[in-house]
Order: C-alpha cells, then structure tokens, then sequence
C-alpha cells in the first residue's frame, strides 16, 4: 500500500511536472479504477499541496478568474512588474483587469484634471514622483493599449467590465474602435486614427513627449500612458507659472489649486484687471489730453479776440500804407512826366507842377527840380531815378523837424497844451499820447479843458479810464483858464510827471479863440513860468494848404512850439507834412496813421521821405 501510495504520488507529482503531455500517456491504461478509488484521498492530497508553489501557479490561473475582485487589488497594488511580464502569455486574465484599470483609465482623463490637481502643489517634485507611481498604473494599462488592438479578446470582457465600471468603457469597449474612444474621450480628435490614435493622443501631449516618439512603437504604449500624466504635468507646468503669478495667498490646497489656482488666476487677473481697470483710469489722466481739447476750444475763442493784431502791423508798414494814396498820386504823375524823355526845363516844369499838386509846398518843389537839373539835365531820366532823388530831397526837408519829444520833469507836472482845430485830433493824441507815458511809468493827469462841447468832456474820461490817468474835468460851458489852473494845483498836489491839458478849437471866432488861449498860458504861468513847457498843435493832413494857415494862427497865440500831423492814414495830401515842415520849421513829434492807441508813432524823415515818394 505504501509503495503503491508512493508511485501514485510520485506519479501524481509527475503529471503534474509534465503537466498534459504525461497525461495523455497513462490515461488509458490506469487511471479509472485506480483513480476512483484514490479520488477522495486526491482531494485529501490536494490540500497538503497547496503549500506547492505549482499549485499555486495552477490555482492561481484558475483562481485568478475567480477571485477577479482579489486580483485587482493585488495588480493595483503589485504594479506591473510581476504581472506585466506573465501578462503577455495569460492576456486573457490581464484584459479582465485591464478593463479595471481602463477604467480608471477612462477615468483618469476625467479624473486627470484630479491627478495635477494632487501634484499642483508640488509642482517640480511632484511631478517625478507620482509619475512612478502612476507608471504602474499605466503599465498595466500599456498592454493594454494593445489590447484595443486586441480587442477581439477584450471586448467580450470589457463589457462584463461595464458593470464595475459601465459608463465610459463598456459603450466604447464593444468595438476596439470605442476602446481607443476610451483613451479618445481623455483625448478627443486622435480617436481616427487606431495605433496612431495614441499617437495622435501624445500630439496633444506632443510637446512634453516628443522622447516618446523616439522610443519603438512596441514601447510607445506604455509612453502613451505616460503622457496622459505627462499631460496633466505639462498643464500642471502650464497651471504651475499661473499660480506662481498669484502664489502668495493660498499656498497649499491641492485639488483647490486649480480652483484656487484658477481663482488665482482669476483673483490675480482680477488684481491685475483692477490695476489695468486702474490703469485706464490712470490712462484717462493721460487722456487728460480730452482736457487738451477744451483748451484749443478756448485757444480758438481766443483768437476771435484777436481781430486787434490787425493793426499790429508795423508802423512803417503802416505809414506806407497810409501814405499810399498820396504815394500813387504823386509817383504816378512822376511816371507820366518822365516816360522816354530826357530831362530838360519842359519836363523840370512838369515835375516841379506835380509836386506842388502834392501839396510838398513850391520850395521843396523847387529843392527836387534843382537836384535833378543839376546832376541829370540833358539825359535820359527814369520815373524811378526821379523819385529816389524826390526821396532824398524831402527827407532833407524834415529831417531838421523830426525830433523826439522830451519832457522835461524837473517840472512838477511838465504841462503839456494841446492847442488844434476841432476835429484834428486833439483829444485822440492826448488819449495816445497818456497811453505811451504811463507805460513808460510816468504819472499822468489829463485836464478837460475843451469845456465848450460835452462830447470832448466824455472822450476825454475815457482815455482817463483806458490810460488810468485822472481826467480833471467841469461843467460844460466853465472857464476853461479856470479849469487849467485847479488842474495844474492838483497835479502838482498828485506828483504828477505830466499834466495835458485839452484845449476847445473854434476857429470862427479868432478874437475868442487867441483870448481864451492866451488866458489859459497866463494863468498856468502863475502857478510855473515856464508853463505850458510843451504846446503841440494837432494838424489834420487832410486839411491840405490849410494845415499853413492853422499852424500859423496856433502858433502865433499858443506859442506852438511842436506839431502831431493827423489822419496820415489814406489821405493823399500828406505832402503838406514836408511844406508845414518847410514853412514853419516846428518840429514834428508824432503822426497819426489811425484811430487806436498804438497808431501814434514819432516821426522819421527818412521813413516818411522813403513813404511818399514811393522808394522801398
Ligand atoms: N483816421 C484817423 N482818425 C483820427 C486820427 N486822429 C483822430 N482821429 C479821429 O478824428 C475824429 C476827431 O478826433 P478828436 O480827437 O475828437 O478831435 P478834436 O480835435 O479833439 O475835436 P474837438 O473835440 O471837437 O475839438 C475822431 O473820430 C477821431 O477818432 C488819426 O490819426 N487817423
């Protein structure tokens, strides 16, 4: 019995060794009776070698089916590394738990976001460490990649599988199609394409896999696996510099990172948003620049004020302009007289008529014929040559009447009388004159001395206002010695520099006129000797050969001792200028080329020569 015993568990052991091949020999002679008998005591046996490691592998296969549920914790927990090698020749078994960690697969991709979200905190080191021990996982899952290649196999047991795990690969299971849509759903486009889809799911990833490409395609399964976490890792990277960028305040939440990364994210781009929401408002201040635009509305407010600068032109310019008339005239005539012919006593006569006719008076007439007989009689002469020596001729005339004004103030007021027919601009030079004075810094008091027309009265006041000089004034119809004489007191009580005193102008009682006049320079006599220290007479240009006789009234019972020419400005008689200047040989201080302030400007007898004879 014990022999026997002995070869049937020696024999036992070496079917077991040879497994089937030994079988198939001995069935047919022995075993049936034998083996029924011995069956029980096999069973017996059978427990005792379960301590054989044989048995094991044999239990283990048929167990492993069995206990699916007890395999997939130990493959979960064993890694790859036991399994992965064996895997290939049992696929069968490996398909039933790779469907499990498909799932998880499937999974990942939904549940990668969760994966980075674990690894966002540590975002360097993190991502090397659960890449190990993801790897597992997804070694595992590698064969699988296969696997939908091999679907065939797995399919059947995949959708077994969708009971555990039936949402995402049951459906996609029953085709090996929808076992790459497994991996596609994580990556969506590359599903198209079969091996390649897992190619096309690290495109995706392609930029932190591009080493998968270089391994062999065998391998690019397990790389395929690897980039899904490397694409969680890349993203993490991606994520990681967002966090970085609002780090500071929530350091530690994993799966909250990316929220709270994302909150970061959107609380730092919030901040930054608010500083740029800031910004512009800052921006706005630059664009102060509307402000810019108010301000040339104003600008162009402005130069609606500025019609004035008109006039601002220069006084010669001025001067010429007035005098233009008067210039055309006379240049025009000079043109006529000397067109082709040569200088001789007919056209020296015609000359000296139409200088005449321009009011220069006979002697300069005479001055400019004499010059030209003397260096040009008996040739050819030019209207232009003519005038250049009309020009210098006339600037000779007044060159000795063109004198500044000066006012002497060791008198306490200098007292200035202003003595002119009415309506030569008496009281508009006394305006202009003020005006020039108190710029300069003089103190000036002005006298309303024309007490015969109330109009004068009020003028006068004006140009006190305008020129901030007191105007000393009465009633209409006063003394006007009277009226000089409290003036002359209260400027010198002001210390004033200057005192102008206005004067009435009628002509048509000279009696009245010398009278009233020669009183007012008495009796500011009284008060200094010596005043009025300067008498100037308006002399209205337009007035012609009648300016000699005004002159020669006002000078006679004023004690006129310098001249203001008037209305100079478009006038064609300004020629009486040079012939008062000849006659009377007064100086001339001013002329008047227009109503403004500024329009009084001291004579030049080179300007005014240059002017009315037409020479630039
Ligand atoms: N175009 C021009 N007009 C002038 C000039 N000077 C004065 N006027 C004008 O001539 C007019 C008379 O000027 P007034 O200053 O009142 O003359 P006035 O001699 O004081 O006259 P009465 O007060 O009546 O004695 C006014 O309309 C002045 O504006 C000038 O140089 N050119």
């Amino acid at each position: 019995m014990a022999g026997f015993f002995k070869k049937i568990f020696s024999f036992g052991k070496k079917e077991v060794v040879e497994e089937r091949v030994d079988e198939t020999a001995p069935l047919p002679p022995i075993k049936w009776d034998q083996l029924d008998a011995l069956k029980p005591e096999a069973e017996q046996a059978s427990h005792p070698p379960l301590d054989g490691e044989g048995r094991h592998e044999v239990t283990g296969r048929g167990d492993s089916a069995a206990d699916g549920a007890s395999h997939p914790h130990p493959r979960a927990a064993l890694g790859t590394s036991p399994i992965g090698g064996e895997v290939e020749p049992a696929p069968q078994p490996a398909p039933s738990h790779q469907p499990a960690p498909e799932e998880p697969q499937p999974e990942p991709a939904p549940a990668v976001p969760p994966t980075p979200e674990p690894t966002v905190p540590p975002e360097p080191e993190p991502l090397p460490g659960p890449k190990p021990e993801e790897e597992p996982q997804p070694a595992p899952e590698t064969p699988e990649p296969p696997s939908p290649e091999e679907v065939p196999v797995p399919p059947a047991e995949p959708e077994p599988t969708p009971g555990p795990a039936p949402e995402p690969a049951p459906q996609e299971v029953p085709v090996p199609a929808p076992a790459q849509p497994d991996i596609e759903p994580s990556r969506p486009e590359p599903q198209p394409e079969p091996t390649p889809v897992e190619v096309p799911t690290p495109p995706s990833e392609v930029p932190a896999e591009t080493p998968a490409p270089e391994i062999p395609p065998a391998e690019a399964l397990p790389p395929l696996r690897q980039p899904a976490p490397v694409e969680p890792q890349p993203i993490h990277a991606e994520i990681a510099p967002e966090p970085e960028a609002a780090p500071t305040p929530h350091p530690p939440l994993d799966g909250e990172r990316r929220h709270d990364v994302a909150g970061r994210g959107d609380g730092a781009e919030v901040e930054p948003a608010l500083v740029p929401t800031l910004q512009p408002a800052p921006e706005p201040k630059p664009a102060a620049g509307k402000v810019t635009v108010s301000k040339k509305v104003e600008q162009k407010a402005e130069p609606v004020k500025a019609p004035e600068p008109a006039p601002r032109r220069s006084w010669f310019q001025r001067m010429r302009e007035g005098l233009a008339r008067s210039s055309r005239e006379l240049t025009g005539n000079i043109a006529g007289v000397f067109t082709k012919r040569k200088l001789d006593e007919d056209t020296l006569q015609d000359l000296e008529d139409v200088l005449i006719r321009a009011d220069l008076g006979v002697e300069t007439a005479l001055r400019v014929t004499d010059s030209l007989a003397s260096s040009r009689y008996g040739r050819d002469v030019s209207d232009s040559e003519v005038r250049a020596v009309m020009a210098a001729e006339v600037e000779k005339v007044l060159t000795p009447v063109a004198k500044p004004l000066e006012l002497d103030l060791s008198h306490k007021p200098h007292v200035i009388l202003v003595v002119g027919v009415n309506g030569t601009g008496k009281t508009t030079t006394i305006g202009k004159l003020a005006a020039k004075l108190t710029d300069g810094g003089l103190k000036v008091m002005l006298a309303a001395g024309d007490t015969f027309r109330a109009a004068a009265i009020e003028q006068l006041k004006i140009w006190g206002e305008r020129t901030k000089s007191p105007v000393i004034a009465t009633k209409l119809g006063a003394d006007a010695a009277g009226l000089a004489y409290d003036a002359f007191e209260k400027a010198k009580e002001a210390g004033s520099d200057v005192l102008i005193i206005d004067t009435a102008g009628r002509l048509q009682n000279k009696t009245e006129l010398m009278a009233e006049l020669e009183k007012i320079v008495r009796v500011l006599g009284k008060l200094d000797p010596e005043a009025p220290h300067t008498v100037l007479q308006t002399v209205d240009a337009t007035t012609g050969q009648n300016a000699l006789n005004q002159v020669e009234i006002f000078r006679n019972v004023a004690g006129v001792n310098g001249l203001v020419m008037t209305k100079l400005d478009g006038t064609a008689r300004g020629g009486i200028l040079v012939a008062i200047a000849a006659k009377h040989r007064l100086p001339v201080y001013f002329i008047g080329v227009g109503e403004q302030v500024d329009d009084l400007e001291p004579f030049s007898a080179s300007e005014f020569a240059r002017a009315i004879a037409g020479v630039a």
